[in-house]
C-alpha cells in the first residue's frame, strides 16, 4: 500500500518540555487515520505539525522528519502556504470567516491564488455538494455563514478546505462541538471524503475512531504506544496500555 506521509522519529519540545518523544507512523494514502489518548498525549501537536503549523512558534523546537509522498515537509526552505494548500486543516470549533456562505470558499480559493485557474462559481458549487450542502441550503449563500447552524458551519470549513484541492485533510476533534445529529453527517462525510483524500482524525470519541477509520494510533504520554488497524487496536491491542485506555480504564 503506497503511504502518503511518513512520520519519521518525530521529537517536539516547547522550550525546555519535551511534548513528543520520537514518533515514527506511516499514513497510508486515501485511508482515514484516528489518532487517540488521554489529554495532553500529544496528539493535536503531532496534527499540528504535518501543515507546519509551529512555525511561527519560536519556543518550539522539532526534530525528525514528515515526508509527503516522499518529500520532507520540514524543511525549512519549503513554503509553509505550499504545504498547507496540500494539507488542509479543520478545527475543533467551526472558524469560517465572517463573510457569506459563497464568499466562504470563493474567499478560500483567492487567497491560494485558484480563482484564475477554476470557475469559482463551479468550484463554490462543488465543495458544497460535497459536503451536503448545497441541497440543504438552497440559493440562499449570500447568507452570512455565521448565521448558519454549529453542524453547517463545520461542513462549510471542510468545504472550504476541499475547494482548494488539498491531497490530505488533518481533523482536530472536528465534532467536539457538535450535537450528535451533526457528528454523524461529518462522519459520513469523512467516509465519503476518503475516496479522494487522505485523512487524519484527532478524536476522543472512540466510537467515531470505530465508525471512521481505517487505522488508529493510540498515543500516550508523547509517545505512540501502538498503530494498527483500527479493527486491531480496539479488538485485540498487543499493549497492555492502549487495552486499558480502549476499555475505558483511564483517561
Ligand atoms: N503552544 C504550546 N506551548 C507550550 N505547551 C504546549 C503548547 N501546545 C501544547 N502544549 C503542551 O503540549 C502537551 C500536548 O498537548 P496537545 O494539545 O498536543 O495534547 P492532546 O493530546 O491533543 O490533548 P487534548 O486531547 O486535550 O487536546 C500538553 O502538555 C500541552 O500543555
Amino acid at each position: 500500500m503506497e503511504n502518503k506521509i511518513e512520520i519519521k522519529d518525530i521529537k517536539l519540545s516547547f522550550g525546555t518540555k519535551e511534548v513528543l518523544k520520537g514518533v515514527t507512523m506511516q499514513i497510508p494514502k486515501n485511508s482515514v487515520v484516528a489518532l487517540i489518548g488521554p489529554s495532553g498525549c500529544g496528539k493535536s501537536t503531532l496534527l499540528r505539525s504535518i501543515n507546519r503549523m509551529h512555525d511561527l512558534n519560536p519556543d518550539v523546537k522539532i526534530t525528525g522528519d514528515i515526508l509527503l509522498d516522499g518529500e520532507s515537509i520540514l524543511q525549512s526552505k519549503k513554503d509553509p502556504t505550499e504545504i498547507r494548500r496540500k494539507v488542509g486543516m479543520v478545527f475543533q470549533r467551526p472558524n469560517p470567516f465572517p463573510k457569506s456562505i459563497y464568499n466562504n470558499i470563493a474567499y478560500g480559493l483567492k487567497i491560494n491564488e485558484l480563482d484564475k485557474k477554476v470557475d469559482v462559481k463551479q468550484a463554490v458549487q462543488s465543495a458544497l455538494e460535497d459536503c451536503y450542502l448545497w441541497d440543504e441550503l438552497g440559493d440562499n449563500l449570500k447568507r452570512s455563514a455565521l448565521e448558519m447552524s454549529g453542524g453547517q458551519q463545520q461542513r462549510l470549513c471542510i468545504a472550504r478546505a476541499i475547494a482548494i484541492n488539498p491531497e490530505v485533510i488533518l481533523m482536530d476533534e472536528p465534532c467536539s462541538a457538535l450535537d450528535p445529529i451533526s457528528t454523524a453527517k461529518i462522519e459520513e462525510l469523512i467516509l465519503r471524503l476518503k475516496k479522494d483524500y487522505t485523512i487524519i482524525i484527532v478524536t476522543h470519541n472512540m466510537q467515531q475512531a470505530i465508525r471512521t477509520a481505517d487505522y488508529t494510533g493510540f498515543m500516550y504520554l508523547g509517545e505512540l504506544v501502538e498503530y494498527g488497524t483500527t479493527q486491531q487496536i480496539f479488538e485485540n491491542p498487543k499493549e497492555e496500555l492502549t487495552k486499558r485506555y480502549v476499555e475505558g480504564n483511564f483517561g
